[in-house]
């Protein structure tokens, strides 16, 4: 192990600790002060300890009772005292335990959540970001437990090994400095060794899989019969044998090598042991150390030398974990890059009701941040206020990606959309999420209640049940409703007994998701993809009706149903190249009259043959 790879695993713990102080720095000090406490009793133990063996031994010819008594009292009393408040903290410390890393699982985890809910959509769309994401959660949710668990067992050991150098420095600094070489050497052999460990375990569950894998072909009767057919059978036997012999070999070596450190290990703290009883033995003689001390010493000798051996375990897994605490800190630390933050300080309004806006794309371009390519170039586009614009275009053409640009989850990389007049990046948030709905083909499953599913659809408000219940007829999904369960019916498979729904009906839900906002622009990116043609025809109408009173944009490959549109608008690789009326658009013989003909045919020539 390198000293950069240990520097990390230690700046990675520190930047994880202090993080959690943050949060919960009560908790966090009491954590951390209960191993040093406990540390601080090793010196105070040994030391009742040790003059305790000298008021024995120096009245050990007397038989009176009573004087040895009045001698040893105090020191009983500590040492007994220090066993006491031993067993209390060693209680404490579960506790805190549990309680610590509870809390800070909830409070880190919370704040990856709310990072991911901050983050520009361009960033969180992006694989790198994403993965760092993947990681952050799965560190605050699950490995964190582990981390802090073998992070304040190392504090813990740490502060023994000072209490057990303190205690044999207080005897002598020299016999501190013994313990202090044999415990480094034995326990950098003892890691090394333990890492070592590891990656055989690696490699050996890896040729593991192989062998039960080569068994398991051995054993089926389809692949027995294939086998015999080919004559591969004792080929395959033999291929069984060689992995099995090298994982064997791996394990050899592995137990040899073992026996070897162990050896070096041992010896080296023989001859520690040795050197310090030497040195003891003679500082006796020349009356130069108690009895108590020799006894003592000899013990903080062995704990410490026992140290060596049991810290090289959670420091090993504090090393592996590191790079995953490093990268949990960092994504935490992360600000979210600019792109649909807001450029003003003063955000301006939109009126709630009553009004409905008109909407500018103004020479706006598109790329994906990390991307060259320009996915939309110059676009100019008016959204009349009421009136219902379909996008068409073919797969890749940069339809998502306008309608993105449109709710503003993506910013323009020029150019720039306007409400009124005014820059969708001027807008106060939470009045432009208001003013908007939508509907996309990717929609969204809750896996909770039918209630939720149709209520996340304005979360901030308190939704009556009779609304839900409306905004469930519009999207014809109110039959799942009529259940014991009415509005609190679970749906998906998540909850036990919870009820699956198909495909289509998870997308009304959506629908009906978007139906209960009020909103001035609805916006349906292929909104029915999911749908049987019947339900299909139904949704349209709906939608029609739902059209009235806003302004909206959809999606759909159904020119069919782009015909109704008061506007269509045609896009070919990030450009608008026609747009106007179904009329217009038909007259100009162009690339919407094209795909339009070729769709019609489709249906004429099917209608034809039945
Ligand atoms: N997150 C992304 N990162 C990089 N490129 C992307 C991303 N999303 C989409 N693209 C690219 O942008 C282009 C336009 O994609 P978009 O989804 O907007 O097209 P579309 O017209 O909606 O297509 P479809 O009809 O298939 O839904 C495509 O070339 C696509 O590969």
């Amino acid at each position: 192990m390198n000293n950069n790879a240990m520097g990390s695993a230690f700046r990675g713990s520190v930047l994880l600790l202090y993080r959690i102080f943050r949060y919960i720095p009560v908790l966090t000090l009491i954590w951390l002060s209960i191993p040093i406490l406990l540390g601080a009793l090793v010196v105070t133990g040994y030391s009742a300890e040790r003059q305790l063996i000298d008021v024995f031994m120096s009245n050990h010819s007397t038989p009176a009772w009573g004087g040895l008594l009045k001698s040893a009292w105090p020191f009983l009393l500590l040492f007994t005292g220090t066993a006491v408040l031993r067993s209390l903290l060693n209680a404490l410390q579960n506790v805190t335990d549990t309680k610590l890393r509870d809390q800070a699982s909830r409070s880190i985890q919370s704040e990856v959540h709310a990072r991911a809910a901050a983050v520009p959509l361009e960033r969180l769309d992006q694989p790198e970001y994403y993965d760092k994401l993947n990681r952050a959660e799965s560190v605050a949710g699950g490995d964190l437990f582990g981390v802090l668990q073998n992070l304040i067992t190392v504090v813990r050991y740490l502060c023994e090994l000072i209490g057990c150098l303190t205690v044999t420095t207080l005897c002598h600094p020299l016999l501190a400095v013994i313990l202090a070489i044999a415990f480094t050497v034995s326990f950098a052999i003892r890691l090394e060794s333990d890492l070592v460990k590891r990656r055989l375990n690696r490699d050996l569950t890896r040729s593991g899989r192989e062998a039960d894998y080569l068994s398991g072909m051995l054993r089926r009767s389809e692949t027995v019969r294939d086998m015999r057919i080919t004559g591969s059978m004792s080929y395959l036997i033999a291929k069984w044998g060689s992995v099995m012999q090298s994982s064997l070999g791996l394990r050899m070596n592995a137990n040899r090598r073992e026996i070897r450190r162990g050896m070096i290990v041992s010896t080296i703290q023989i001859i520690g042991i040795v050197a310090a009883m030497v040195w003891m033995v003679l500082r006796m003689k020349a009356g130069g150390l108690s009895a108590g001390s020799f006894v003592v010493v000899f013990q903080a000798i062995r704990q410490a030398y026992g140290l060596s051996g049991r810290m090289a375990f959670p420091v090993g897994k504090v090393y592996i974990q590191s790079a995953k605490m490093i990268d949990l800190v960092q994504f935490l630390k992360e600000r979210p890059a600019s792109g649909s933050e807001l450029r003003s300080n003063k955000p301006v309004t939109l009126p709630k009701t009553g009004h409905i806006g008109q909407i500018k794309f103004e020479h706006v371009s598109y790329h994906y941040p990390g991307h060259d390519k320009t996915i939309l170039q110059d676009i100019h586009l008016t959204l009349t206020p009421g009136e219902t614009v379909a996008l068409v275009g073919e797969n890749g053409a940069g339809k998502s990606t306008l309608v993105k640009l449109l709710l503003g989850l993506y910013a323009p990389t020029t150019g720039r959309i306007t409400w009124d007049g005014v820059d969708l990046q001027e807008l106060d948030p939470v009045s432009l999420r208001r003013a908007m709905s939508a509907v996309f083909q990717d929609f969204v499953r809750y896996e909770t209640t039918l209630r939720d599913n149709v209520g996340f659809g304005l979360p901030e408000d308190m939704i009556s049940d009779e609304r839900i219940r409306t905004a469930m007829q519009s999207s014809r999904t109110e039959a799942i409703e009529r259940q014991p369960d009415g509005l609190d019916l679970r749906v998906g498979l998540l909850a036990e007994g919870g009820r699956e729904l198909s495909g289509g009906q998870w997308q009304r839900l959506a629908i009906s998701r978007a139906a209960l906002r009020d909103a001035q622009l609805l916006v349906l990116d292929e909104p029915t993809s999911a749908l049987d043609p019947h339900h299909e025809t139904e949704l349209y109408h709906t939608f029609r009706q739902l059209a009235k009173d806003r302004t909206v944009l959809f999606v759909s490959h159904r020119l069919g149903w782009a015909r109704y549109a008061d506007h269509i608008v045609v896009l070919r690789e990030g450009q608008i190249v026609e747009e106007g009326t179904h009329m217009k658009l038909m007259a100009a013989n162009g690339e919407y009259a094209a795909m339009f003909r070729a769709q019609a045919e489709w249906y004429q020539e099917e209608a034809g043959a039945s």
